[in-house]
């Protein structure tokens, strides 16, 4: 009673960058073999050719699926993305086929904060630069320009799930916390909201930017807002490369305006570990560069591998989409005594009472039913006590209702 529509192994599992091998072991583990694994994102049209043959698909950060992926993917049920940011999916493109896409909110969130934190006491020691005097076989012992970061002030921009974890640790290393939200947000422990982002950026020692990337995050870090930091001050970003102006932030460094920076991500990343990286910042001793890598420990990718996988089975097999990030959230029990449909539609009026009808007309008990709706899409799971043959006929009727997006039947 628990399996999918059509056999488990014609469903289509197409896994990207190199997953945790958890994600793989969850998926063999409910029953799904036809499993393609990549080490790497696909070049585009390799990645549009692969995701319009799957029906699931697992990516990381490097991925883009596009709105035109979306449009020819006509098989595809389910995203999952194995990291926090969901920037390089076309959600509202999703959502109008009818696909949910799933995250894992918190998994790497530990990661990252422990990353930010060693940064930072690296970059106020100015460890780049004797690090690198050293490589070239020189010696730099001098306490100039090197401070603790006990009672220094941290700034943190976004103060959600990784700038908060930030503020807990640096607290606990005696820095004072201070924070710029466009939301209000509890401040932990000591730290207080700033009224403005140049108000956090006048007082910062350290500036760390934790936003996701939106219209709103683009380039908020430009030559006003670097201007605006003070002397000496140090940026981290393991944000979104988006989020400064690269070109900027090396004018201030090759000044000395600020004594360092660490960054994380770039406007244009490499696909794969195979690839050039340019950057501006590249050959500068006060810059610590990482390759996209805040969240990359094993903790974080078993962890993620187990979280995301979980979900895309559990709406395979169960139909829930709890947590979903452009999708009607529906948390569903069991069906073990039931066939399950499910019904995805155009979010208009009188799409509930067109699937009762039928249901009525067929004469059929419904033994429970869940509708949620969100934006332009509405969700529906309709429990029936029902044979196979009928339960696939009320399948071919929701179908041909208007405004149908995807039906699935789940014995
Ligand atoms: N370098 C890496 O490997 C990783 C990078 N990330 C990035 O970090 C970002 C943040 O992650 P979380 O803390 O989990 O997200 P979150 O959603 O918990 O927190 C983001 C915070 O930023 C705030 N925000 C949004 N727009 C803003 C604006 N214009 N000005 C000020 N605040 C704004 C939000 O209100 C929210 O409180 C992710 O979206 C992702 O892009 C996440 C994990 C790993
Ligand atoms: O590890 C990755 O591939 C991406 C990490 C990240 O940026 C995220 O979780 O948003």
């Amino acid at each position: 009673m628990t399996t999918t529509s059509f056999p488990k192994e014609d469903i289509k599992v197409l896994l990207l960058e190199g997953l945790a091998p958890t994600a793989v072991e969850t998926f063999r583990a409910a029953g799904y073999s036809n499993i393609e694994y990549h080490e790497k994102s696909l070049p585009p049209a390799e990645l549009a050719a692969a995701v319009a043959d799957a029906h699931i698909v697992g990516i990381r950060s490097r991925s883009h699926l596009t709105a035109d992926i979306f449009q020819n993917s006509r098989r595809l049920m389910a995203v999952g993305c194995f990291c926090i940011g969901t920037n390089q999916v076309a959600l509202d493109a999703a959502q109008a086929r009818g696909i949910p896409v799933f995250n894992a909110p918190y998994s790497n969130t530990r990661s990252v904060a422990e990353l930010v934190i060693a940064e930072a006491v690296m970059l106020m020691r100015r460890i780049p630069e004797k690090n690198m005097v050293c490589h070239r076989g020189g010696w730099a012992k001098s306490a100039a320009g090197s401070y603790e970061v006990r009672d220094k002030v941290l700034g943190i921009v976004g103060y959600g799930h990784i700038g908060t974890q930030v503020g807990v640790l640096a607290e606990s290393m005696g820095m004072r916390v201070i924070y710029y939200d466009i939301e209000t947000q509890l401040a932990l422990g000591n730290a207080r909201a700033t009224a403005s982002l140049d108000d956090l950026l006048a007082r910062a020692d350290i500036v760390t930017l934790h936003v996701p990337e939106t219209p709103s995050t683009r380039m908020m870090i430009a030559e006003p807002q670097l201007a605006a930091m003070k002397q000496d001050a140090v940026l981290i970003n393991a944000s979104r490369g988006t989020v400064v102006d690269i070109d900027a932030l090396a004018g201030h460094l090759r000044s000395k305006h600020l004594a360092g920076a660490a960054i994380d991500v770039f406007p244009v990343e490499p696909t794969g570990n195979s690839d050039p990286f340019e950057s501006p910042l590249v050959g500068m001793d006060n810059v610590i560069l990482t390759p996209h890598i805040g969240g990359s420990t094993g903790e974080a990718q078993q962890n993620i591998g187990l979280e995301v996988a979980a979900k895309l089975v559990r709406y395979s097999d169960n139909g829930s989409t709890l947590s979903a990030v452009n999708f009607p959230e529906v948390s569903l029990p069991e069906h073990m005594d039931s066939r399950r449909l499910l019904h995805i539609h155009e979010n208009v009026p009188g799409m509930l009472s067109r699937i009762n009808e039928l249901f009525s007309a067929g004469e059929v008990n419904v033994d429970a039913q869940f509708l949620q709706t969100r934006g332009k899409v509405g969700y529906v799971v309709i429990d029936v006590s029902a044979s196979e043959a009928q339960a696939r006929q009320l399948k071919d009727g929701l179908a041909a209702i208007p405004g149908t997006l995807k039906t699935r039947l789940l014995y």
